[in-house]
């Protein structure tokens, strides 16, 4: 079974539609072929109109970075996935420690937005990852098997062999403190065994497993050999054409 590598940008709450363009017009012609790598931005919902239109005919895929998991309703402020899907948007990523974090959201509240991103025919980037003092104690992979499990809550093994899981830790976010690719490794493992666990070998086998914290063009390479690793979810250094060229790029 081989694995479409998928090397993501979470652009997190940076660029605006003119600098979405322009980034755009930079990489669009430089991206390897979608078989080989996966190249995907995830940009802030005001920017997607903007990413869809210039990316179009180009080997970049577009995903969002939130979405809500009712379709249309009294729910202000809200991104509807139906609209999503409508404009185009593939990915959708849930569950990130920000969102966690800043917006608390649960396991549950992500549980459904993986339903709804599935049932308008995009694919969720579940994301986990412990924080420092869980790793300190020991019980890192206690907390992350728990969120996985509570993340796929009443999902088909045809939808999670669809799926894209993001192994974040929390302390290499942002921090430029990396986990070494073994350590990313035994997490990405782990979180495969965990799928084959509550589902099948060969829906582990499909499963799709990113890292993610402080990845760039320096360790991708490194990471990217592990066995576990299929991708990456990059904040800071997918910002800048040349360094999202070189990651994307990182088999050349
Ligand atoms: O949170 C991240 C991607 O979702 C990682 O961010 P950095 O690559 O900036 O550490």
């Amino acid at each position: 079974m081989s694995r479409t590598p998928i090397i993501a940008g979470n652009w997190k709450l940076n660029m605006n539609p003119k600098e979405t363009v322009e980034f755009v017009n930079a990489v669009k012609d430089q991206l390897p072929d979608s078989s080989k790598v996966e190249s995907l931005i995830c940009a802030p919902a005001v920017d997607l109109d903007a990413l869809l239109k210039a990316a179009e005919g180009s080997n970049l895929h577009v995903g969002a970075e939130n979405c809500y998991w009712e379709n249309s309703g009294a729910f202000t402020g809200e991104t509807s996935p139906a609209v999503l899907k409508e404009m185009g948007v593939q990915y959708v990523i849930i569950g990130h420690s920000e969102r966690r974090g800043y917006f608390h959201e649960t396991d549950e509240d992500i549980n459904k937005k993986a339903k709804a991103i599935f049932a308008n025919g995009m694919t969720p980037i579940l994301c986990c990852g412990e924080s420092l003092e869980t790793r300190e104690a020991g019980k890192e992979n206690e907390w992350v098997v728990s969120q996985i499990k509570a993340g796929l809550e009443g999902l088909t093994s045809e939808q999670v062999s669809k799926l894209v899981i993001a192994y974040e830790p929390i302390w290499a976010i942002g921090t430029g403190k990396t986990a070494s690719s073994d350590q990313a490794e035994e997490m990405c493992k782990t979180i495969r065994e965990t799928v084959k666990d509550l589902y099948n070998e060969e829906t582990a086998e499909n499963v799709r497993i990113q890292y993610g914290g402080s990845v760039k063009p320096a360790n991708v390479k490194e990471l990217m050999a592990k066995p576990d690793i299929d991708g990456g979810l990059v904040g800071g250094a997918s910002l800048k054409p040349d360094s999202y060229l070189a990651l994307v790029n990182y088999q050349d």
